[in-house]
């Protein structure tokens, strides 16, 4: 996402205030009465763009819209009273803080708002307003939901709104995120959520399973190597690392990553620095990590197989996708988010009730990824029928 137009340029003596809204015109109006009042505006569009300018140019305030288009603004709010509890924080529809003390600042800050919304309301006939336009399309943009970017994370559970609000934190944010959860329970759908939902959603999405790849390879294929590096490599080869400049890295199964590679890991993540196998020479790349385990790593990390360092620097910001017995509730959205998806390939096919209730009523070992592999195999036993029936509801090796 660019930064949003109209910085204004750098003046003597001027405060720096963060103007966060995806309504053009009244951003506009705003930055035109707080330049008057010596105020320098960094304008953002959303909640994620506001938190990196934020980061980049330590305000003294902020002014916030009553929509984000990409995070929920009490949540966002509230995180940036966390991360700036000195910071003005001030809403542009004029919902103020109840025991805010007023100050100097403030008052001057709710004075331009005045003006901004003077302006607003201002007759049409006075003067060419695009406010009216902007405003329609700002209603049109409000009506999709702040949680866009979880569409495919289906569930609205608790510890799934938990998880959601989550995602939605961390994902604006350069930091490493440890994703914990059993097999099959949507740890990569949760990686995938956090790429969406932040400034790298453009660029690439990689993703690496450690688990996959032979010991021996597996420095080689994250940091590249050079020709002759080893035996076998006739060419040089570009890593993963380095592939996902700008980008989000997602390294999956993370417990099975070697104890010499791990060192090398935690280096690349303090420093942003790596050096491809056989060569001398260091690089630079700007990639986000996030991990992903089914293992139970600080207790691993306690008994020495897991390096200590690394499962602090990683577990930065971690989050815990729940097993599918601990959020039984959701199994109807799923099943039909299922039988849709399958529905492109043969007639949508329904649930008897029999059948939820057999799906209601099990463990789910291999949680969401078995749920899809039972619905698959139960839609084939159906046969031509539109329905799917108890016994053709089958766990595990047919049970
Ligand atoms: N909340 C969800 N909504 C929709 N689909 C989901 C959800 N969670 C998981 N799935 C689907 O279940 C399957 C398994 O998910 P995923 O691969 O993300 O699990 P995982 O925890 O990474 O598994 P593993 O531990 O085996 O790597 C995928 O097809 C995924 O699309």
């Amino acid at each position: 996402m660019a930064s949003a137009a109209g910085q204004t340029g750098q003046m003597a003596g001027s405060r720096t205030v963060v103007l966060a809204s995806a309504d053009t015109a009244l951003r506009e109006r705003l930055r035109q009465s707080l330049t008057g009042l010596r105020w320098q505006v960094r304008e953002a569009g959303g909640g994620a763009e506001a938190i990196e300018l934020m980061e980049r140019s330590r305000p003294e305030a902020l002014l916030v819209d009553s929509w984000l288009p990409d995070l929920e603004v009490g949540e966002f709010s509230g995180m940036v009273r966390t991360l700036y509890p000195a910071l003005d924080l001030l809403r542009v529809d004029g919902v103020s803080d109840a025991g805010t003390a007023r100050s100097p600042r403030r008052n001057e800050l709710l004075h331009a708002l005045r003006e901004a919304q003077e302006e607003f309301d201002r007759p049409a006939a006075v003067e060419p307003d695009p406010a009216p336009v902007a405003r329609a399309v700002v209603r049109d943009i409000r009506t999709a939901a702040p949680t866009s970017g979880l569409a495919d994370m289906v569930g609205t559970s608790e510890p799934m709104l938990e998880l959601g609000r989550m995602i939605r934190l961390v994902a604006p944010r350069s930091t490493t995120v440890l994703i914990e959860g059993e097999t099959g329970t949507g740890k990569e759908v949760v990686a995938k959520a956090v790429h969406r939902l932040s400034l790298r959603a453009a660029k690439s999405f990689t993703v690496l399973n450690c688990a996959a790849i032979p010991e021996s390879l597996l420095e080689a294929e994250l940091f590249g190597h050079t020709r002759g590096a080893f035996t076998g490599a006739v060419q040089s080869r570009t890593g993963r690392i380095e592939a996902a400049h700008g980008g989000t890295l997602f390294l999956d199964e993370i417990g099975e990553m070697p104890l010499a590679l791990q060192a090398k890991m935690l280096r690349f993540l303090e420093y942003g620095e790596l050096q491809r196998v056989g060569d001398n020479e260091v690089m630079r790349v700007d990639v986000r990590v996030i991990a992903a385990t089914h293992q139970e790593l600080e207790r691993r990390s306690k008994e020495g197989t897991f390096r200590l360092d690394l499962y602090h620097r990683l577990a930065v910001f971690p989050v815990e996708v729940p097993s599918l017995r601990d959020r039984l509730g959701d199994i109807p959205a799923l099943v039909d988010y299922f039988l849709e998806g399958m529905g492109r390939e043969q007639p949508r096919k329904r649930l008897s009730g029999p059948a939820m209730t057999k799906l209601m009523s099990y463990a789910w070992p291999g949680n969401v990824r078995e749920l899809m592999h039972v619905l698959e195999r139960g839609a084939i036993l159906s046969g031509e029928s539109p329905e799917i029936a108890a016994e053709e509801i089958r766990f595990g090796r047919g049970r």
